[in-house]
């Protein structure tokens, strides 16, 4: 599959000396869908700032649709929409208006055809004479996905698509998301949700204090994130862990009063009747029982683990 973009080594110092990327390399595929995770503070804007030329990196390459961001910046930041997690635009503007002046500031003819297109795509044609404050928080997202999308970008960032907006409008968010790709323009978002990547995203990053630790096929990860914590509230607290569930992986909590344990929910045999039989076996008596799925944060934990021991 060809790359459209092609990151490098790319490196990060704040003038603060903070190391926010160290040492990036990720390409990506024209047309599919890239989701980036991390948690806060990961690197995440940092790195779409410098791709997108916001920022500037201390070291590395990055080059997007074959235009380096430094040495051709202009080719490169013209093959680029982006949507920034804050709404930036003039409120007393009206649509279409707004719309048409981005594709000017990129130096593209005007282009009527083509804006009402984007404009229909987005449902926000019947909106297309309002002004932008007019319009509903869903409205105005989309309308900065049309100021994005106004110059032909063949890549398009949006950080953070989602972030606080109700569960229907995310829904509509990711629909929206999906019809885009459809068009052939390449998406590449960053989220928190870990949903949200299930959705939509071909692969997927993850992104931990400026280092990428992975970048899979999305099936492929959702194996790994298929997990769950069983969580056993014991009748009486134990002392230690008996030699006698050696095979279960399981850590005692709470002062001895709860044992935890962490199960695959893709696996043949996830481990729990026999775990609750062989605690029968020994006599250990439970009052409660209860499993949650693997947050992102336990996900980044055991990444950062694993990336540890190795
Ligand atoms: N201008 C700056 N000067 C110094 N440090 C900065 C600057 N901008 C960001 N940082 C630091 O770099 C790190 C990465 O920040 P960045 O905004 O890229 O993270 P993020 O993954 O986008 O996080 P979030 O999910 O919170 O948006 C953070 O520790 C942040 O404090």
């Amino acid at each position: 599959m060809a790359s459209i973009i092609e990151v490098n080594g790319l490196t990060k110092r704040y003038a603060s000396g903070f190391e926010a990327l160290k040492g990036v390399d990720l390409s990506i595929n024209e047309g599919e869908i890239f989701a980036l995770l991390g948690p806060n503070g990961a690197g995440k804007t940092t790195m779409i700032s410098i791709i997108c030329g916001i920022a500037r990196p201390t070291g590395g390459s990055v080059t997007v649709a074959g235009h380096d961001i430094l040495r051709d910046y202009r080719g490169a930041r013209s093959a680029i929409g982006l949507v920034p997690q804050e709404l930036s635009t003039d409120q007393f503007e009206r649509v279409i208006d707004t719309v048409t002046f981005s594709r000017g500031l990129f130096g593209k003819p005007r282009n009527d055809a083509y804006v009402e297109k984007v404009l229909r795509d987005l449902s926000l044609w019947d909106k297309r004479h309002s002004k932008i404050l007019e319009l509903s928080g869903g409205m105005k997202r989309r309308v900065m996905i049309a100021k994005a999308l106004s110059h032909e970008p063949r890549v398009l960032f949006l950080d953070e698509p989602t972030a606080g907006v109700d569960v229907e409008l995310r829904r509509d968010m990711w629909k929206l998301i999906g019809e885009l790709r459809q068009t052939g323009v390449t998406i590449i978002l960053t989220t928190h949700y870990i949903e949200e990547a299930e959705e939509m995203a071909d692969r997927v990053g993850v992104i931990t204090r400026g280092e990428l630790l992975l970048v899979e096929e999305k099936t492929a990860l959702m194996k790994k994130l298929g997990k769950k914590t069983l969580t056993i509230v014991l009748a009486d607290p134990i002392d230690a862990v008996p030699a006698a569930l050696a095979d279960w992986n399981v850590t005692l909590h709470a002062e001895g009063s709860e044992i935890e344990y962490i199960f695959d929910t893709q696996a043949e045999r996830t481990g729990v009747s026999s775990l609750l039989r062989r605690l029968g076996d020994l006599g250990i008596g439970y009052k409660d029982l209860n499993t949650r799925q693997s947050s992102l944060e336990d996900i980044f934990v055991s990444l950062v683990h694993q990336e540890k021991a190795a």
